[in-house]
């Protein structure tokens, strides 16, 4: 498994992702939905870069231009609920995309303990598609993996991009082990070190899903 870290380089992502995490500016949830989708955008311009090219001859009203455009088959997919406006900002830039959700909530045992709960799913079929899972938080990383195992029994992708903004140094080397083969790649913006007692990332940004779409009961 490869791992790029693009928050590593100084660009105008880190602007967004620390609008993100900021305790006054996230306040505003509009502002906080539009950050995820512009920062799904600009990872969305990124991955193309992996993707297979040809060129292809395009007539313009002038003559014919030769352009390489991708022949990837992509399928986005994202896991609810904070996932949604992330998966938007991927659909906005690469609009011909297939599309696949999954459900994942955390079912509390007692105060602290949890389990994972997937109990939805609708994806086209994945076999030789380029899959991206979309999911602005590896805390973790359960979420993402019985995500992943939910998806894989829709078929056998090529080539595997999960998409992520803050992860936790926990999620990563956790995936890795459970994602270990060569045709998946894990994008982040950012590495957090820690993991508080609920498992939530120390600094993180606190609750992705709540910030976007308001509290549950
Ligand atoms: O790596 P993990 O420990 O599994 O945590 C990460 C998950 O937590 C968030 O979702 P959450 O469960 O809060 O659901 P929500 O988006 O509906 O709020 C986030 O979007 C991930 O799916
Ligand atoms: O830090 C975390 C962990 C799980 N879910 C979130 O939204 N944030
Ligand atoms: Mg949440």
């Amino acid at each position: 498994m490869k791992i790029v870290n693009l928050g590593e380089s100084n660009s105008i992502l880190n602007k967004f992702v620390s609008e993100l995490r900021d305790v006054n500016i996230q306040k505003d949830s509009l502002r906080f939905r539009r950050n995820i989708e512009r920062i799904g955008e600009i990872m969305a311009y990124e991955i193309s870069k992996d993707f297979a090219y040809s060129q292809k001859d395009i007539q313009t009203p002038l003559g014919i231009a030769p352009m390489y455009t991708p022949d990837d088959r992509i399928v986005i997919s994202t896991i609810l609920r904070a996932g949604l406006p992330y998966h938007q900002g991927f659909l906005s830039y690469l609009d011909y995309a297939e599309n696949a959700f999954v459900s994942a909530y955390r079912k509390y045992k007692d105060r602290l303990n949890f389990d994972i709960h997937i109990e939805y799913i609708a994806s086209p079929r994945l076999t030789e598609k380029t899959l991206i899972i979309t999911d602005p938080m590896l805390a973790t990383g359960s979420s993402m993996e019985l995500a992943y195992e939910a998806l894989l029994t829709k078929g056998h992708p090529s080539h595997i991009h999960v998409a992520s903004i803050i992860a936790s140094k926990q999620a990563m080397e956790y995936l890795q082990r459970k994602m270990p083969d060569d045709k998946t790649t894990i994008w982040i913006a950012a590495l957090d070190d820690e993991l508080d007692d609920h498992s939530y990332i120390i600094p993180g940004l606190g609750d992705a899903g709540d910030l976007a779409y308001g509290e549950k009961e």
